[in-house]
């Protein structure tokens, strides 16, 4: 690959040499050099994720010889942030899959960060800590999998035994009293008075109120057990103080309320987080991570451990390339071969001290023992204290979101936060067991899943141009290999520009007839011909090999496509101007709910969703139509004028941009569904396209 990129290095250096004459030609040219000497340079660092993978086969037997009951606790966090992109159903399951770990359950606290405040996500929670009562035996009896009870009763329509059907209508009558609630978007009468519920009052918004801390259910307290008399795990709500002159920082502010409160209550050693649309699909995850932990030589500089992401709602053949497999099964593993992945913010599982900013040291003995000797204190005393720490005033001139908990300021709190940790000394282990540890919703339609890159292009490249950048930050501090590998990533957003050049420029040279690529006759084509299809063969190879599709790779060529000219671009104008200060930070919340039949149907059909208009489109639209007018009137051209031999090459590199802009043509133009692209984004994309082919026809007259 290296010896055919420079072959065509050679080929572009003599090329301007002997373009003489013509300025606008010789731009031309550099700016196509430049795109591929940027996409040279990406290439390479893709290469440190690939060179050394580790994988891990923890033994969980081992740990529970090694320790028996003498086990660490462990805190669970969830946030949600919004009732209704959220929904409290889905909330529910994540929380209980949690609370149902196969793991001692007093040393169990599983905390909810609400940061909506809203009284609806509260009453879910109540409803799931007498639901709880029956689910936590109910799937140690029976070793229910997943213990995520939505799940769990949708897999299966046949009562295989009567405590099957009891329980599960139990907790269909949960739901559908949940639902009602949230329908009428008020609670039943009779609660508001009780404790807890009557926190919350009049004038009270998301962005205004103060804190809301209540435990609902104690795991110290005797009389807090389950229907056969277990103790059950201890489970927080808390909604952190919002007021509108406080800047709250999205998750990473939940995040660093719930370590704070966390610490008063049940103070463990070993904290996981996710977020509220995962819930865990295997009960011995604990186990698993902790053999990480607790290895006598190996774990005494583990800060993290990570689990991928994977998704259940994912078609056949990923239509929006939201699977990751390979970032899943090659390129986290091949930064753990450099010291460590990143941390991706949910299946997660942290060491509480290094998540607080301690600085690992060789003679660091962790305390496992943290936590479980907490003096007896009155739930209502606790729930005072920790109150306090979810103030909004509290973190002033404190190191929280700096040097302590995660880092604010960033859109992707958690690879910058996951960096910071690295560069104190600690490592980090990625994990991705073969069943599927963590399962979580991925967006089902093309913008949403833009908007997502939108927000990671952006926050990534933040950290590409800031003290943080992994170059910077990690300078002496982290293996070379990880600073780079973290720069594949970091350098995402980058990756726009280039590549807009490369579906804009040669394709209306193409339209003009302006040659830039070597004859097809010519030996020089070789090594162009041989790095594009070498490229993308190991690219096809790799994706079969991590169980995609073929065309679920071709899905995720062209989601790749979209991505750099549709999110990463926007990202890098909306940096631009958040740098010149017209912008702010924003944390757009994927929505989690489609109740939409047809939506749904058109989903499993895996048609390409549009819906509504989105500036993403326009740009797309436009790029779509302007290679399809070059490609359509330059083949036309070059057969006319026989210069199909000098002209073969935009030709072909066009013809693929066509192919993979296939769904969009027929959004644009075909399709009569409500999926397709509204009316204004066709006509936006048709006259942008129209217009930079005029543009360009003056020009090509000028070249020639
Ligand atoms: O102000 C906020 C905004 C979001 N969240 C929570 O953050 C989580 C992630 O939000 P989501 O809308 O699902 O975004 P994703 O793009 O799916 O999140 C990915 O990217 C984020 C960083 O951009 C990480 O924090 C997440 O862990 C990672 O899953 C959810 O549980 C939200 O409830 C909050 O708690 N407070
Ligand atoms: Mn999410």
């Amino acid at each position: 690959m290296l010896c055919g990129i420079i072959l065509t290095w050679v080929y572009r250096s003599r090329q301007l040499a002997e373009a003489d004459g013509s300025r606008r030609f010789v731009t031309l040219l550099l700016g196509l050099f430049a795109s591929e000497i940027w996409f040279a340079f990406y290439w390479l660092l893709t290469q440190t994720v690939r060179w050394k993978p580790v994988y891990y086969y923890p033994s969980k037997e081992k740990l529970s010889q090694r320790y028996g009951d003498q086990l660490p606790k462990v805190d669970l966090f969830v946030c949600t942030a919004d009732p209704i992109a959220e929904p409290p159903a889905l909330v529910v399951s994540t929380v209980l899959s949690l609370m149902a770990y196969n793991y001692p359950t007093e040393k169990l606290s599983l905390y909810l960060s609400d940061d909506a405040g809203s009284i609806l996500t509260f009453y879910t929670l109540w409803e799931a800590s007498f639901f709880a009562k029956h689910w936590v035996p109910f799937c140690k009896n029976f070793n229910v999998e997943p213990r995520s009870p939505a799940v769990f009763f949708s897999k299966l329509t046949d009562a295989p035994h009567k405590e099957w059907s009891l329980i599960k209508n139990l907790y269909e009558e949960m739901v559908s009293r949940i639902n009602s609630v949230l329908e009428l978007e008020r609670i039943p009468e009779e609660l508001i008075s009780e404790d807890g519920f009557s926190r919350w009052h009049a004038g009270m918004t998301s962005r205004n109120h103060e804190p809301i801390l209540k435990i609902l259910l104690d795991g110290r307290d005797p009389a807090s057990v389950d229907v056969e008399g277990n103790r059950l795990p201890t489970l927080v709500y808390m909604a952190r103080e919002k007021r509108p002159e406080h800047h709250h920082n999205f998750k990473a502010g939940a995040m660093n309320a719930l370590i704070r409160i966390s610490s008063v209550i049940s103070n463990a050693p070993i904290i996981l987080n996710v977020d509220c649309d995962m819930y865990s699909n295997n009960s011995d995850l604990i186990h698993d991570s902790l053999c990480f932990f607790l290895d006598e030589k190996e774990g005494g500089n583990i800060a993290f451990v990570q689990y991928p992401q994977r998704f259940d709602n994912l078609t056949k053949n990923d239509l929006y390339a939201g699977s990751f497999n390979v970032p899943n099964a090659i390129e986290l593993p091949g930064m753990d071969g450099w010291g460590g992945s990143l941390y991706i913010g949910t299946g997660c599982f942290h060491r509480r001290e290094a998540l607080c900013g301690r600085i690992y040291s060789r003679d660091y003995k962790e305390d496992w023992k943290k936590g479980t000797l907490s003096v007896r204190e009155n739930a209502s005393i606790l729930e005072e204290r920790a109150t306090e720490l979810a103030t909004c005033t509290y973190e002033h001139n404190t190191p929280w979101g700096k040097e302590m908990g995660l880092k604010y300021g960033c859109a992707v709190e958690d690879v910058i936060s996951g960096l910071a940790i690295q560069s104190r000394g600690w490592r980090s282990v990625y994990y991705n067991p073969q069943n599927r540890g963590f399962l979580g919703a991925s967006p089902t339609n093309l913008r949403d899943s833009l908007t997502q890159h939108k927000r990671w292009g952006e926050g990534h490249l933040q950290i590409a141009f800031s003290k943080h950048c992994s170059l910077i930050m990690g300078h002496g501090r982290i293996n070379l290999g990880l600073q780079m590998a973290y720069c594949t990533y970091n350098f995402w957003s980058l990756n726009s520009l280039p590549t807009f050049y490369y579906v804009v420029v040669p394709p209306l040279c193409l339209l003009n007839g302006v040659s830039l690529f070597p004859k097809i006759s010519s030996p020089w084509v070789l090594p162009f011909a041989y790095v594009f299809v070498a490229k993308n063969v190991y690219s096809l190879a790799e994706s079969l090999k991590c169980e995609d599709t073929v065309l679920g790779w071709w899905n995720t060529q062209r989601m790749w496509l979209m991505k750099r000219i549709g999110s990463y671009f926007l990202a890098v104008v909306n940096n631009i101007a958040t740098v010149l200060g017209f912008s702010q930070l924003g944390f757009a919340i994927t929505s989690k709910a489609t109740d939409d039949q047809e939506v749904s149907k058109r989903y499993e059909r895996e048609m390409m969703e549009f819906g509504s208009s989105s500036p993403f489109f326009t740009i797309i639209g436009a790029v779509a139509v302007l290679n399809l007018i070059c490609f359509v009137y330059g083949t036309k051209r070059a057969a006319v004028n026989g210069e199909a031999e000098t002209l073969m090459v935009q030709i072909l590199l066009t013809g693929v941009v066509v192919l993979l802009n296939i769904p969009v043509y027929e959004g644009l133009f075909l399709r009569k569904d409500k999926g397709r692209l509204p009316l204004s984004s066709t006509v936006a994309s048709l006259g942008f396209a129209l217009f930079a082919c005029l543009l360009s026809v003056n020009m090509g007259t000028a070249i020639e």
